[in-house]
């Protein structure tokens, strides 16, 4: 989200977490100021390798209550982040590229420093790439920690992100399939979300 309006009329919805991505190659690039919202709408910082000092900085500024860290940061980098922010409620999530395979070893040194792992598809860009990857690696998942899908999700993947979500159901991992997120699909252009898709796949992975 980076519009005033947009931000909005997408609160409306009572997303759980809303995106402000503060990496300047990206279109979202947030530049103006975002108006206050509802607090149980997470406002979430994406942030890419950037410096535990700028992180900080916008934590302060937009009262951030999550960050998302999807570049190459380390353990101990989440580690030194994790203790500037332990008197704020701000919740670390760790983000993981994936195509066709996923080696869930890497994600041990992370355990009990980050609260959400987020698996989004590798790509040419950053993030925001608008392509899924293939989920079915996701049913190997061994960590207790839970996590965000990501990656190219759209109104046409609806019915699989259900299939999903009930497969873990079934699987007693409920828990572990904690939010989904969406993005580029969901763009009238970079940057601007368009609320009327966005009800329909609130309604279509809700109906049970
Ligand atoms: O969207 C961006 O421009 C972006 C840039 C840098 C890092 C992350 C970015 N977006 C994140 O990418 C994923 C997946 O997006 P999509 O659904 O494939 O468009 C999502 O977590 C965005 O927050």
């Amino acid at each position: 989200m980076k519009q005033p309006e947009n931000v909005r009329e997408i609160v409306m919805l009572q997303p759980d977490y809303m995106g402000l991505i503060f990496y300047e190659k990206s279109p979202r690039f947030v530049a103006a100021h975002i108006p206050e919202v509802a607090s149980e709408v997470k406002k979430t910082g994406v942030f890419v390798d950037a410096s535990l000092d700028f992180i900080l900085q916008k934590i302060k500024l937009y009262q951030l209550k999550a960050v998302q860290l999807h570049g190459k940061e380390t353990a101990e980098f989440c580690r030194q982040l994790r203790q500037k922010i332990q008197d704020e409620k701000v919740e670390i999530i760790k983000v993981f590229s994936v195509k066709e395979e996923f080696n869930f070893n890497r994600l041990e040194e992370y355990e009990g420093i980050v609260d959400f792992f987020l698996f989004d598809t590798k790509g040419k860009n950053k993030g925001g790439n608008g392509i899924t990857f293939n989920w079915e690696v996701l049913k190997d998942y061994p960590s207790s920690t839970p996590f965000f899908l990501s990656g190219g999700i759209g109104l046409e993947e609806a019915e699989a992100v259900k299939e999903l979500m009930i497969w873990f159901q079934k699987n007693g991992k409920e828990n572990l399939l904690y939010a989904v997120d969406v993005n580029s699909k969901f763009e009238d252009e970079p940057g601007l979300k368009n609320a009327e898709k966005l009800r329909q796949f609130q309604e279509r992975i809700r109906r049970s």
